[in-house]
């Protein structure tokens, strides 16, 4: 099990050294993608699998060499569905949809889960399920079943799971169970509220932000200092989602400040994180084309109620915030094209293991030979599979405890 207790949760920085974290190795909803769902699905291209769970298993080791305890997300929701028959009953709630299938076959469906085993369940919850799939017999005559195709989806697969910074991030000890904006995520937050909910490691845990309308994701929010939180604001978290989070972190002093940061809402930037990440406690990487024209609003808590100023340059903003003279930029100087080739490949996309020590990806060569004439030291891995879905280390983890 990976249950036993290492250091207890919380995570106040992007920085600090990391203790525990939440992976999800790509499984079978990875080889549900085809040339005509992968937009859709949010992928850009056809994933070899086998590969990419090798390079997520160097991913993970790297880590674990570290001294981080990883926690995989089937382990915990395989975990969590065993000790839990409400967990059961709200992962299948979540999964079967009686819109889509029609009374009849949700109905049958539901039954069906309820008696599988909890791994299984964890992978039909995960992966999903096709109508070719479905192990029940004919049962009471359903239309949906005749008139759909093998190939369709009885239950939708979640391959962005990989992304386990969306569908939920911790604020000092408690955990937020993100809204996710596009309806092929949407489920992935039934997941971690599931594990969240019942796993027996995270029994009394509080939570944070429970808006669950306005759309709020884990990679548009950055913990820059203790009480100092910005958010993005594009194709992802919207301005609405914005406000509530702060009110939310306001409300149970989670934070007294909190920056909101407009980005392009397109592809190349959904998340904050996808163009700025911390690499030290005052230092961050960023795509050069934003990194001086980012603004942010800034949101703080006052005794009659929340101010809101702004906008004003971000990196001005966020010093201030911080309570530091500068926010140091690395500098990545690469020209145009390089730049904008290698933040598409999640070159800014950086986790940090502990002040200053990095993980990225190993092809965003001229970023990460930057980063270290700055003085950060980059743990390189390889993704070429796994950056299909457009997502790089920090993307692919949840920090649970950081020093
Ligand atoms: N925090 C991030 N940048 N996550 C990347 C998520 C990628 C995923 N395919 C999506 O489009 O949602």
């Amino acid at each position: 099990m990976a249950s036993e207790r290492g250091t207890g949760p919380g995570v106040e920085s992007e920085v600090g050294r990391l203790r525990t974290v939440l992976l999800h190795r790509p499984g079978d909803e990875l080889k549900r993608l085809t040339p005509r769902n992968n937009d859709q699905l949010l992928f850009d291209g056809l994933p070899w699998v086998d590969r990419a769970q090798d390079e997520h298993d160097a991913f993970a080791d790297l880590l674990r060499s570290r001294g981080v305890e990883v926690l995989l997300v089937s382990d915990v929701l395989t975990e969590a569905l065993t000790v839990s028959g409400a967990a059961r009953i709200q992962g299948i709630a979540a999964a079967v949809d009686p819109r889509r299938l029609g009374h009849t076959l949700a109905q049958e469906l539901s039954e069906h889960l309820r008696t599988v085993e909890p791994a299984d369940l964890a992978t039909v919850l995960m992966a999903g399920m096709t109508f070719d799939e479905l192990p029940i017999g004919p049962g009471g005559p359903s239309l949906v079943r005749r008139m759909h195709h093998g190939g369709d989806f009885v239950i939708e697969p979640l391959p962005n799971l990989l992304f386990t910074r969306d569908s939920s991030f911790w604020i000092r000890d408690r955990v937020a169970i993100t809204s996710l904006a596009l309806p092929a995520r949407v489920r992935e937050a039934s997941l971690t509220d599931l594990i969240y909910a019942h796993h027996p490691r995270f029994r009394g845990v509080r939570r944070a932000y429970e808006s669950h309308t306005a759309p709020v994701e884990g990679g548009d929010v950055l913990l820059l200092a203790p009480g100092v939180i910005a958010v993005g604001v594009g194709e992802r978290t919207t301005p609405a989602g914005a406000e509530a989070l702060a009110r939310s972190v306001f409300d149970d002093n989670l934070a007294h400040t909190v920056l909101v940061v407009p980005i392009e809402q397109r592809r190349a930037s959904m998340h904050l994180d996808t163009v700025c990440t911390m690499v030290d406690v005052d230092a961050v990487v960023m795509y050069p084309a934003v990194a001086h024209t980012l603004t942010a609003f800034t949101l703080r808590r006052e005794e009659s109620g929340v101010s809101i100023r702004g906008a004003e340059p971000f990196l001005h903003a966020a010093a201030a915030a911080m309570g530091i003279g500068k926010l140091r930029v690395i500098d990545t100087g690469l020209d145009h094209v390089t730049a904008e080739r290698e933040q598409w490949d999640d070159g800014n996309n950086t986790l940090a293991v502990a002040p200053g020590v990095v993980v990225a990806y190993e092809r965003n060569v001229e970023t990460n030979a930057r980063l270290e004439a700055s003085g950060i030291e980059v743990l390189r891995i390889a993704g070429s599979e796994l950056g299909s879905g457009r997502g790089g280390p920090r993307c692919m983890s949840c920090p649970i405890s950081r020093d």
